[in-house]
């Protein structure tokens, strides 16, 4: 008899899904009908830079911003993905995204794309880290390999960006403005621990951060998201996603946009003095639940052993 604990989820892949899966959060259609609250020109002659643009929350935001006016760089590592960003950009408001294919991992990489943005634009104004995810498991069974891409990607893709971008302003003497997409990490993300650590870690690097450059008047700033419906829930299987938002009060998932008009608040002048914060975006789920994005065990249910 095997007297070790039995709780073994299954890796969940989503390229291995057999069965038809709904439309996931907002699509074209919807993200071109969406109002906003802001006023038309709010961000005109401001250039935004957001990584992860070709889908979710980065798709939105690049939208949200060219409608207020903004000039908008984005990046990200599939090049057919960010082309939808830029159709419907040029579609919707006329004017020209500037795409640069980028894995963020890649130091290099990173400091051309910046270097790019500030050819093509005269500058930078913004930068929004998006670019990240993970994979549900429990941390027990992490391969090596998946815990350093998730901590490459998240933590330190993260960084070169803040690092490469905050150079240059330092260099050209011009303010900055950081706003990080993170998670929300205050109670633990059981079965995501691995972006637990490196979202934690980007939350405490920018509060640190928002120290060390004010000098340089640059801003760095987190929004932690709960759960936000997007094509990003792909990487759940089924049965997780209905139970997703039960785990906040208001049982309701947040979608692309309720993170965009944020991103543009922090990106305006009315946030002109806020520095070093966390803006949690969740329904109240830090009060509340635990999304067990890979399963519950049995032994947390009600009547499970303890
Ligand atoms: C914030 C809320 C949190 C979870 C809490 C739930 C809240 C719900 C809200 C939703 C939150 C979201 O963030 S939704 C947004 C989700 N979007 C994303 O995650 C998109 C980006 N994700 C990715 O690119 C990948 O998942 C990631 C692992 C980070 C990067 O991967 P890479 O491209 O480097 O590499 P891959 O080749 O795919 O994988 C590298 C290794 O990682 C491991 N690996 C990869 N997929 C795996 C899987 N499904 N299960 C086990 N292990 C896996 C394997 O060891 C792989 O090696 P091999 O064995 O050799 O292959
Ligand atoms: N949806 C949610 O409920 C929540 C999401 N988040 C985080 O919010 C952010 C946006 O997620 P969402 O819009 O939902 O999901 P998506 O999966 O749609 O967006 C993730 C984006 O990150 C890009 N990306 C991933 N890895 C890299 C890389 N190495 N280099 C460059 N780009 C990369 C992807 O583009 P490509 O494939 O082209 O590289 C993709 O566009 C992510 O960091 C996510 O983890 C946090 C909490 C909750």
């Amino acid at each position: 008899m095997n007297a070790t604990p039995t709780h073994k989820p299954k890796i969940f892949r989503p390229e291995d899904v057999d069965y038809e899966r709904p439309k996931r959060g907002l699509d074209e259609d919807d993200l071109r009908k969406q109002p906003t609250i802001y006023r038309d020109d709010m961000l005109a002659g401001k250039t935004i830079l957001i990584t992860g643009g070709g889908s979710g929350m980065g798709k939105a935001t690049a939208l949200l911003a060219a409608r207020l006016g903004a000039q908008v760089a984005i990046c990200g590592r599939d090049e057919e993905k960010l082309q939808t960003t830029v159709k419907l950009v040029k579609e919707e408001v006329g004017s020209d995204v500037l795409s640069v294919g980028t894995n963020i991992r890649d130091a290099d990489a990173v400091e051309a794309l910046i270097g790019k943005v500030h050819d093509h634009f005269g500058g930078l104004d913004t930068l929004v880290n998006n670019a990240g995810g993970q994979f549900p498991q429990d941390a027990i069974d992490f391969s090596r390999k998946g815990w350093l891409a998730v901590i490459d990607t998240n933590l330190n893709g993260t960084w070169w960006m803040m690092q490469e971008a905050a150079k240059r302003w330092r260099e050209d003497g011009k303010p900055g403005n950081i706003v990080n997409i993170v998670a929300n990490v205050e109670r633990g993300m059981p079965q995501a621990a691995h972006t637990c650590a490196a979202r934690a870690g980007v939350i405490y690097l920018s509060k640190t951060l928002a120290t060390e450059w004010a000098q340089w008047n640059i801003r760095v700033n987190c929004i932690g998201p709960g759960v936000i419906e997007t094509e990003g829930f792909r990487m759940y299987p089924e049965e997780a996603l209905a139970r997703f938002h039960k785990a906040n009060p208001m049982k309701q998932r947040g979608n692309a946009w309720d993170v965009a008009e944020m991103i543009a608040y922090l990106a305006s002048p009315a946030a002109r003095f806020i520095n070093g914060d966390l803006i949690v975006m969740d329904g109240g789920q830090a009060q509340w639940g635990v999304v067990w994005p890979a399963g519950m065990p049995d032994y947390f249910s009600e009547d499970g052993a303890a």
